[in-house]
Parts: structure tokens; sequence; C-alpha cells
């Protein structure tokens, strides 16, 4: 049976939904596939469970800061791991109806349960039957990569496709790969009382080039829990069941792994090969990051399935922009927001903009502030950390920030919306600073950026403004 669409939306994940929004406005000829467990990664498996687990770290963790604060009893406080872990399960099984009853749960025919694969360009297979569309959005996310080897141990490796499902804590884990998630899911099974030990090949932590941020994050995040860095980790059958996994000459048993060494695109699985295009050398075919589109094909690819931006509020703009285009007479180019990562580790790490290695060195004013002074940080016994500015030294516009900060998240947003703004050193500190806030770390170092870029003529102070 073959049958005729104007548009195909393989993948039924966050990209994917965005994308069906925008074409059924459109056309009522489409159809979205997914054979895969539906509910996105994002509520299944990725940030929402993740972000509930590390909230249970954060709370039980405050209990260290107790005796400073003179509350007792904080040292009787425990933890039920069965329990924990239900109550993830319990917010994750919210996040995902809340996505099916306002996607596929009532879609009919045009939603179809199996995996889609290109025959020919145009055409796929879908199950036993085939789908020929004029236009097909390809929005079918990543894979967490696990090397072949590691394979033959079974349920001792994890990845975050598997961790969010067990019922009990593992009494030690180790974490091969100290990326975003590696350092999010790492700090809070330690902090639930796991014995973490941190694996990377790298000397740089959750993608942080900036070398004085990375430093600092190691410093403050490695006083909590073992890092090993710089050696690429392996993994060997130990006795009873357990693992035992080395990096250079560092060995440790463990009852888990948790492997978490990047994730690769479901591109094969959908029979790339097929479709008419070139792949780069990364293994991506080409496309136009303001269309979506590929090459100059009916074809777009939206979410993480591209390998650019690999976070929520991207794949929703992609997939958007896909849609639009899916259905549009000639591609529209929409302008993509300044970059933002948050690593939702404690303290945050944080990446705004332009990141240190995308620097013009000789033409940027850097200046930072160490947060173990700043007021209101030291009140509520999370003053660590140090923040970064970037700024253009001709036209002190803000470029970007690198931080690892108590709230960072927030921190970040504000200076990803002043980039945006394409606000200036001194149009920034020009803005009201209430006390005592966080925010207020950032005047310093605007203050520094000023006086180093010779931004004010006179002696007054930069942060007033002459009617
Ligand atoms: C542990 C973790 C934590 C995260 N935390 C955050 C966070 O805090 N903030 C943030 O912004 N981002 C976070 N992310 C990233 C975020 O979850 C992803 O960027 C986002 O979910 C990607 O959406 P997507 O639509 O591209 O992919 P997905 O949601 O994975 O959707 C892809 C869909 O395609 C389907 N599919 C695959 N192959 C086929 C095929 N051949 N035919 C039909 N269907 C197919 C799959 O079944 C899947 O349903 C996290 C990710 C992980 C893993
Ligand atoms: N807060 C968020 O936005 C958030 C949270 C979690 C995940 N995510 C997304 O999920 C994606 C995947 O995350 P991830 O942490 O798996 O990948 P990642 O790319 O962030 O980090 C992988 C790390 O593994 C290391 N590595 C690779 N092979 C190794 C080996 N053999 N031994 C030791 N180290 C090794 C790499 O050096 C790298 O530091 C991220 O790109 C991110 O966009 C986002």
């Amino acid at each position: 049976m073959e049958q005729e669409v104007e548009v195909a939306i393989i993948g039924a994940g966050s990209a994917g939904l965005y994308a069906l929004g925008q074409v059924r406005r459109k056309t009522d000829r489409y159809v979205l596939i997914d054979g895969g467990e539906l509910g996105t990664t994002c509520a299944r498996v990725g940030c929402m469970p993740s972000k509930a687990l590390i909230q249970i770290a954060e709370d039980f963790h405050r209990r260290t800061i107790f005796p400073r604060e003179g509350i007792e009893g904080g040292d009787t406080l425990s933890v039920e791991g069965p329990d924990v872990l239900e109550h993830v399960q319990d917010l994750r099984d919210i996040f995902v109806d809340k996505v099916l009853s306002s996607s596929t749960d009532d879609m009919g025919e045009k939603f179809i349960p199996e995996y889609a694969q290109f025959i020919e360009p145009g055409l796929l297979q879908v199950g036993e039957r085939r789908i020929r569309a004029k236009r097909i959005v390809i929005a079918s996310g990543s894979t967490p990569v696990i090397p072949s080897p590691w394979k033959q141990f079974g349920d001792s490796i994890l990845t975050t496709d598997e961790i969010f499902e067990l019922e009990k804590l593992p009494e030690s884990l180790a974490v091969i790969g100290l990326g975003v998630i590696g350092l999010e899911l790492g700090q809070a099974f330690h902090r639930l009382g796991v014995k973490v030990t941190g694996i990377d090949q790298l000397e740089t932590i959750g993608h942080i080039d900036d070398p004085d941020i990375n430093k600092t994050a190691i410093q403050i995040l490695g006083k909590e829990m073992p890092l090993w860095l710089g050696q690429a980790a392996d993994i060997e059958q130990a006795a009873d069941g357990r693992l035992r996994v080395s990096a250079g000459d560092k060995s440790i048993e463990v009852e888990k792994v948790l492997v978490c060494i990047g994730r690769r695109p479901n591109l094969e699985n959908i029979g790339i090969e097929n479709a008419g295009v070139k792949l780069n050398a990364k293994g991506i075919p080409d496309y136009n990051p303001n269309t979506m589109q590929i090459e100059d094909k009916p074809l777009f690819i939206a979410g993480d399935v591209n390998g650019d931006r690999p976070v929520l509020h991207e794949a929703a703009d992609e997939g958007r922009i896909a849609g639009i285009n899916a259905v549009a007479e000639t591609p529209m180019a929409f302008r993509r927001k300044t970059p933002l990562f948050i690593t939702f580790s404690d303290p945050n790490l944080v990446l705004v903009g332009k990141t240190w290695s995308q620097l013009d060195h000789e033409n940027t004013l850097i200046s930072s502030v160490a947060l173990g002074m700043l007021g209101r940080a030291l009140i509520m016994g999370r003053n660590k950390g140090l923040l970064r500015l970037y700024a253009d030294k001709s036209t002190g516009k803000l470029l970007g920030a690198s931080m690892i900060a108590p709230h960072g998240e927030h921190l970040g947003h504000l200076m990803n919306w002043c980039i945006e703004q394409e606000l200036t050193v001194l149009q920034m500190v020009r803005m009201p600073f209430y006390h005592p806030v966080l925010e207020e770390a950032i005047q310093p170092v605007l203050r520094e950026m000023i006086v180093n870029g010779g931004f004010v003529k006179d002696d007054l102070p930069p942060d007033l403004e002459r009617r």
C-alpha cells in the first residue's frame, strides 16, 4: 500500500512535534511517524527526570550547611533510594502524559507508530506501508553512544535510557564522560550517597573551554567527588558481577557504570543513504541552519539529529522553522538565537554567546569576578564560583559569558538577553541592581571593562547617565 502526503515528519520528539504544530496550520495531508517510545527524550529520559533527581539531591545536600546555620538534627536525615527513584519516575510520568495527551493520543491515522526508512528520495517504508511525501522533516533525535566492547557487560552498563528505570540506588557508580550528563547525574547520585567516580579523557569538563573557569569548576566539583581527567576509560569484568574501571594508572571496582560519552544522530536507522543527500565529514547532511533545509532538497532536518545545538529550546526552534518551511512555497530564513548552554550541576556551569575558543582575543576585553565574597551567595552558603564576561574592545558590546556560579542559570539568561539586545557594558552597568542579589556579581566586572576599555571620558561614576 502506498499513501501520498504533502509532508511526512519522522520522529515525534520535541523537534518533530514543534514541526507538526506548524505543518497542520497549512495542510491536513501530513503524517507523523515514530516507532520508538513516545513522550520525547526530554520528558522521558532527559531534561525532566534528570532535573527531578538533581532537585532531590540538592535538597538533601543542603543539610551539610545546617550546623553552620545553627540548625541541629541534619545528620539524622537519610535517603530512601527506592522512594527517591519512585518520585523521579512519578514526575517523569506526569511530564510524559502531558506530552502524549497533547500530541499523538488523538491524532488517529495521521500518527503511524512504526519506524520510517528511506527507500528512495521522497519514499519511506513505514512498517507494512509506503509513504510518498512531497516534503519530509527528519527529526529522529539521537541515541547514547556505547562502545561495542562494553555491551558485553549487560545490565551493569547504564545510559540515560536505563538509569531512570532503576528501582534502587547502586552502592557505587563510575561515570564515564564528564560532559553535561556526567556532571549533572554524577553529582546528583554522589549527593544521594552513591560512591561516584567521574572520568573523562579530556582535561576539561562540561565543554568549558575558558581555562580559568574550567580550572575553578574542576576545583569546586572535584572537592565533592573524585574526578579522573586526561585518560580514556576502560572496563573489565571483576568478581561478583562487579566491573573494574580503569583510566591511566587509576582503577576502581564498581557496581554500575554510567556511560555518557555523547549521543549519535539517528540517521543510519532512517536509511539516510537512500534519501539522495550527501553526508559531510561529520556524517550529517549539509543543511542551512536558518531554514533547516538540506541542500536544495524537499528535506528538512531539526533537533538533535543534526548534532548542532542539542538542547531543548533549539530543538523547538528548529522544529518550528522546519515545519514552516515544509509547507512554504520557498523556504524562509530565520535568525538563530544567541547560544546558551547550562549544566545543572551545583554551582551551574554556563556558556553564553561566544566561547573562549571563538573569541578574537586581540580585540576582546575579558574581566572576571570570583564569587567567594559575594554577599548574597555568602548568606546562601553558595559562595563558590567564577564569572567571566567577554566584550568587544572597540564597541563595548557584550559578546559572551562563561561561569561556574550559584543560580548561574539565571545569570546566564540575563547575559544572553543582553547580547540579544546588543547592549554595551556601559548600558548594562546603568541598569538597576538590587541589593543583595546574585546579579550584583556582574557590576564590578562591567565597571572594570568600562575602565579598561576607556568607555567613559569623564570622572563621573559610569553607573550614572547624565540627562
Ligand atoms: C539526560 C539528558 C538530560 C538533558 N537535559 C537537558 C536540559 O536540561 N535542557 C535542555 O535544553 N536539553 C536537555 N537535554 C537535551 C534534550 O533532551 C534534547 O535536545 C531534545 O530532547 C532533542 O529533541 P529531538 O526532538 O531532537 O529528539 P527526541 O526527543 O529524541 O525525538 C526523536 C524521536 O525520533 C524517533 N525516531 C528515531 N528514529 C526513527 C525512525 N527511523 N522512524 C521514526 N521515528 C524515529 C524516536 O523514537 C524519538 O521519539 C537532555 C538530554 C539528556 C539525554
Ligand atoms: N543541561 C542540559 O542542557 C543537558 C543535560 C544533559 C544532556 N544534554 C545534552 O545531551 C548531550 C549528550 O551529553 P553527554 O554528556 O553524553 O555528552 P557530551 O558530549 O556532553 O560529553 C561527553 C564527554 O565524554 C568524554 N569521553 C568520550 N569518550 C570517553 C572515554 N572513552 N573515556 C572517558 N571520557 C570520554 C568526552 O571527552 C566528553 O567530555 C549533550 O550534548 C547535551 O546537549 C543537555
